[in-house]
């Protein structure tokens, strides 16, 4: 039976770049829960903005749905969906995840560090990208990736166990590039018998 490929593991650890590499060489299609929830409903710090974390995180349960409909609904090519990193939080969403083959990609803070620096899409480390600190005070740009670079390792920390239990197969992607790493999942895919 075919299998929907999904990526978890957290911000800029490349799920959505290695998502887009893994369908290309699958010959197959990738979705990307957050590009889904932004077609949808726009770009996901207004949706923080104006419903909160929680009302993002039911945007993301539809969109993650939608994409696991849509591919067991798809011809006999696995579809590749890449997820946000806090897509493994709900268990609605732990429990889609299961139907599927589930790659961790694992990295660590100085890894993503250069990734995140100055980002703004992200709104878990934008309050830092942004300048704003807790007393107020405008931040300048060495602090602010500071305090992104902190809020990611914290968050990283509090979901590190959830994203090994979520999942099948676990990739340190520290030292590969995207289509390395996509080579390695197909490879990996292909030994349970797909
Ligand atoms: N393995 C990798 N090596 C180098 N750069 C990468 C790698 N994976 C992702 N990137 C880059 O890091 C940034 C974040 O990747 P992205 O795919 O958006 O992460 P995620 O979807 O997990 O948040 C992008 O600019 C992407 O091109
Ligand atoms: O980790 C998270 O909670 C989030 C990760 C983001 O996706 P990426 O992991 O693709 O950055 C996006 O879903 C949103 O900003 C929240
Ligand atoms: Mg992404």
């Amino acid at each position: 039976m075919t299998r929907t490929i999904f990526l978890i593991g957290p911000m800029a650890s490349g799920k959505s770049a290695v998502g887009a590499e893994l369908a290309r060489l699958l010959d197959t299609q990738a979705l990307d829960t957050d590009a889904l929830v932004v077609r949808d409903h726009g770009p996901i710090p207004e949706i923080f903005a104006s419903r909160g974390e929680a009302g993002f995180r039911g945007l993301e349960t539809e969109a993650l749905r939608g994409a696991a409909e849509s591919s067991r609904a798809a011809g006999p090519a696995p579809l590749v969906v890449a997820t946000g990193g806090g897509a493994v939080l709900a268990p609605e969403n732990q429990r889609i995840l299961a139907e599927g083959f589930t790659v961790y990609l694992y990295t660590d803070a100085a890894t993503v560090a250069h990734r995140i620096d100055g980002d703004t899409t992200r709104p878990l480390l934008a309050g830092a990208a942004a300048g704003n600190t807790p007393d107020g005070v405008c931040a300048d740009a060495e602090s602010r990736a500071a305090e992104a670079l902190e809020s990611w390792s914290r968050i990283f920390a509090e979901r590190a166990d959830t994203y090994e239990k979520c999942a099948d197969l676990r990739i340190d992607t520290r030292t590969l590039g995207p289509a390395e790493i996509a080579e390695a999942i197909v490879t990996a895919y292909r030994d349970t018998g797909h």
